[in-house]
């Protein structure tokens, strides 16, 4: 994409309600409110009739759905969009991305939207522009189950795994370590041996309460625990690794505070979670899951409960990264409104991937 072609980009602010608030260790996520963001090349033919998904040649779609604790604010997010608006039109894409390079949301938005333009210019879909990498028709993805009572909780993963579902990942930490325990022993309980279970603590413990945690969970056969201790304490994580062979450690909060470089130097995780809307886009997350891959940790990707633009990048980004684990990316399903029709199917555990150009998404730029 060159500095001198006429890119116009705008956008516009939406909210979106959670069916149900999301419960967590750190807080309860009760809705989503960002930006939805729409490059247009003015030079381009525009489409004739009616626009299928990738068949708006000169159009690509972002997000900025800001989360407080991971990205900038929203407010900082729409003064951020409003300099790229500017810089976009007087000098270009880099530049445009340079003046939004601290406001994580505000460029993934920018980021998505230029890689869409040009894959779509490519006649590719998003993640092949992505990854360089064959073509990928599904990517094994994990339910998100909120931090309910040991009833709820089982009842939730119960349905998850009637629909399909094999990997569940519960929200844990907002009670006592031993009444999560017993949580986790009723889920397990519930749905058998044969569904994979995981954890996500959000820095909810102690190194005490971990280790306590650890072990009981290894018994019951959970795979994963996600961000057990605060995201300071990579030591901690090391330990806890070293000492725990049964269950892997993965970093999420720990990812954005200490980098790629340092976790793996104390060798404080087996799995890095990646969020492209905290690490400001697809394209930045998708070299941190390659450099990842490079150093032996396993990349996987999840959403910050975005909208369906960034959650169908979150898609393609994963369909980008070999061999990628059960992600992050049923989370659509925890929203009760969205921004537009979901061009992701979910069928079976898996995402089906779209396969049209760009990332695939249509009707989100509706008439106001
Ligand atoms: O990873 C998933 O299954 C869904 C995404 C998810 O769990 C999160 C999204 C946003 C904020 C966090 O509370 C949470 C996480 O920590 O991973
Ligand atoms: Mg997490």
């Amino acid at each position: 994409m060159s500095a001198t072609e006429d890119l116009s980009l705008e956008y516009r602010s939406f909210s979106l309600e959670l069916a149900d608030p999301l419960e967590t260790a750190d807080g309860s996520i009760d809705s989503r409110d960002g930006f939805l963001v729409r490059l247009v090349d003015e030079g381009s033919e525009p489409a004739s009739g009616a626009t299928e998904p990738g068949n708006e040649p000169g159009v690509g779609y972002g997000e900025a759905t800001p989360l407080p604790g991971w990205t900038e604010s929203r407010e900082d997010c729409e003064r951020a969009l409003e300099r790229a608006r500017e810089a976009i039109r007087t000098d270009g894409p880099s530049e445009a991305l340079e003046v939004v390079d601290r406001q994580v949301a505000a460029r993934h938005a920018l980021a998505l939207a230029l890689a869409d333009l040009q894959a779509t210019r490519e006649s590719t879909p998003l993640y092949r522009y992505l990854g360089q990498g064959p073509m990928v028709g599904r990517v094994p993805v994990n339910a998100t189950i909120g931090d309910g009572s040991p009833v709820e909780t089982a009842r939730e993963t119960r349905r998850a795994v009637d629909r399909g579902f094999d990997c569940c990942k519960l929200k844990v930490g907002l009670r006592s370590v031993e009444d999560d325990i017993e949580r986790v022993r009723h889920v397990r309980d519930t749905v058998g041996p044969g569904v994979d279970l995981r954890v996500d603590a959000n820095e909810a413990w102690t190194y005490e309460e971990a280790e306590f945690a650890l072990e009981a969970f290894a018994g019951l056969g959970v795979s994963i625990v996600e961000q057990p201790l605060p995201a300071g304490a990579l030591e901690g994580h090391a330990d806890l690794r070293s000492g725990n062979p049964d269950v892997s450690i993965a970093l999420d909060e720990g990812l954005l505070e200490h980098g790629v470089d340092a976790i793996c130097e104390a060798g404080a995780a087996d799995v890095v979670v990646l969020k492209p809307m905290a690490l400001g886009g697809v394209d930045v997350a998708r070299k941190v899951a390659a450099w990842l891959t490079e150093l032996g940790i396993t990349p996987l990707v999840t959403t910050t409960i975005d909208g369906v633009v960034a959650r169908t990048g979150a898609v393609h980004l994963a369909a980008a990264i070999p061999d990628v684990p059960a992600c992050g990316l049923a989370t659509g399903e925890l929203l009760a409104t969205d921004l537009g029709r979901d061009p992701v199917l979910l069928e079976k555990g898996s995402a089906v991937v779209p396969q049209a150009k760009g990332l695939g998404v249509s009707d989100v730029w509706r008439d106001q």
